[in-house]
């Protein structure tokens, strides 16, 4: 079996630290825990070669790899895509291949794997669209990298999963697969492990994970809760953001949720989740989660950040709890609005018992005379006159010159994405978190989720 000591290219600073295979058994007793303090180590020790080597610049700063032509591997993918594809199989294999090289790994997986294999599928078909575009990929794999912290990921597994992949290629090819394909695969896949490996390197003096305890927990509706969350280490972020959050009742199981406040008074953070289902985590985190509990925060991710120049008046459209990613734009438009500038919100909700904010958005309205809020309640008493979200929106304003920020169900971002541009919104301007789905969006903003993570309700 191939173990760390084996791994081309492996810095000599990760051979003591941890062996891949190891298992409760050879580690004494080692868990979960004990590894994540093991990888803890290892970044102390990374962290401190970066320091005291010479300045290197960021990954960000970072030149494009002009050696890997990308695009000549994307078309040898592409011409033999009924090779490998359906990638569910493939996934299966490789997933299959992992397990059974290096059992141990098993444990950095949640019990259910099936987000797990639609997020992986998601980020081949990524990789395979963007190969031609090095930089954009590099960007993308970056951001990965330094997020796959939280799941225990280290450099050192990216040649584990190639070395995975290989053998999934060629089960799933079924002994077609020629020497050109896998090693067009091979290139990409470790191409996509440099940046992230880049982008875990650039994160070494952040925390993985942030543990953080739940200071306040208040049920608004049957089905949602509004949590106010105090990190034990300062928690960096930008209003609009989100972060990934994992509960201790569903271990290595992460999901996404807006931080709802623009700025974390007394170190608490705020995310708003409705209950999607049975078993989950918006389940655990509604119903099953109490002031004292502990959970684990990923690193702030999405593109919803306000501009630096805030040039233009502003729209936004939120349906249901993506009104948490509009409130913190809201409250920093409040601080930093340019003279004379406007702002537009439209709320959706399914009635108005599901304006679940309601004082939040009376203090708003009070405070900010620059803000027109225009609530869409779908049935019952104040039902909208003018149809849906997407149709009062399009009625209600002239959009071509505004920046517009739309949050709320995946359905419903694409359907208003596609709505204004329609009437003219430049797709740049047209901001939103990525949407799983099968329909494309005007905007290419809509990468693959981070791994271990989905949007509730998301139809991956
Ligand atoms: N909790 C959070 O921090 C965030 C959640 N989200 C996403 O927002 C969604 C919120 O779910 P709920 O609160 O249950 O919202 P919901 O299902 O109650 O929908 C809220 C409103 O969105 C509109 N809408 C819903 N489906 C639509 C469709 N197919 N086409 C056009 N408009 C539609 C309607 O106006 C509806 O009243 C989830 O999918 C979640 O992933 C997005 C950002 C942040």
């Amino acid at each position: 079996m191939i173990t760390p000591n084996h791994v081309p290219g492996r810095r000599a600073h990760e051979e003591s630290t941890i062996d891949i295979n190891c298992d409760s058994s050879t580690r004494g007793g080692a868990k979960g825990d004990d590894y994540h303090a093991l990888l803890a180590r290892q970044d102390a020790m990374r962290l401190r070669d970066r320091l005291l080597a010479p300045a290197r610049p960021t990954s960000t700063a970072r030149p494009p790899r002009r050696a890997y032509d990308g695009a000549a591997d994307q078309q040898v993918i592409v011409r033999n895509l009924a090779l490998v594809t359906p990638f569910g199989d493939l996934i299966a294999h490789l997933y299959d291949a992992l397990f059974e090289q290096h059992p141990y790994l098993r444990q950095l997986f949640p019990d259910s794997m099936e987000f797990q294999r639609g997020h992986l599928e998601r980020a081949f078909w990524y990789l395979i669209e963007h190969l031609h575009e090095p930089e954009e990929l590099t960007a993308f794999c970056v951001r990965l990298g330094r997020d796959h912290r939280k799941l225990g990921v280290r450099p050192v597994h990216y040649e584990v999963f190639a070395s995975a992949l290989a053998e999934a290629l060629h089960r799933s090819a079924r002994g077609a697969l020629g020497p050109e394909v896998e090693q067009a695969w091979l290139r990409m896949v470790r191409f996509a492990a440099a940046g992230m490996v880049a982008g875990s390197d650039d994160a070494l003096a952040e925390p993985a994970a942030w543990s953080g305890t739940v200071t306040s927990h208040q049920l608004r509706r049957p089905d949602l809760a509004v949590l106010r969350v105090r990190t034990a280490e300062p928690y960096p972020y930008r209003p609009g953001q989100y972060a990934s959050l994992e509960s201790p009742l569903l271990q290595h199981t992460w999901r996404p949720y807006s931080i709802a406040c623009a700025w974390a008074a007394e170190g608490e953070l705020e995310f708003h989740v409705r209950r999607t289902g049975s078993g989950g985590v918006s389940d655990a985190l509604t119903l099953r989660t109490r002031v004292g509990d502990t959970l684990r925060l990923g690193p702030a991710q999405g593109a919803m950040a306000l501009d630096d120049e805030l040039s233009r008046d502003v729209l936004i459209v939120a349906g249901g709890t993506g009104w948490a990613t509009a409130r913190p734009l809201l409250e920093e438009l409040a601080a930093r609005r340019a003279p004379g500038r406007r702002a537009h919100l439209f709320l959706g909700a399914r009635t108005a018992e599901d304006l679940y904010d309601a004082p939040a958005l009376a203090r708003l309205e009070k405070r900010c005379p620059w803000l027109r809020i225009v609530p869409v309640i779908g049935e019952g008493p104040g039902a909208s006159v003018e149809g849906s979200l997407v149709e009062t929106v399009a009625r209600q304003g002239n959009w071509a010159d505004h920046v517009a920020y739309v949050s709320g169900p995946p359905a419903m971002v694409t359907a208003v994405a596609w709505r204004l541009a329609g009437l003219g919104l430049p797709a740049d301007r047209i901001r939103h978190d990525p949407v799983a789905g099968t329909v494309p969006l005007p905007s290419r903003a809509d990468a693959a989720w981070p791994a271990g993570s989905a949007p509730e309700g998301a139809q991956v």
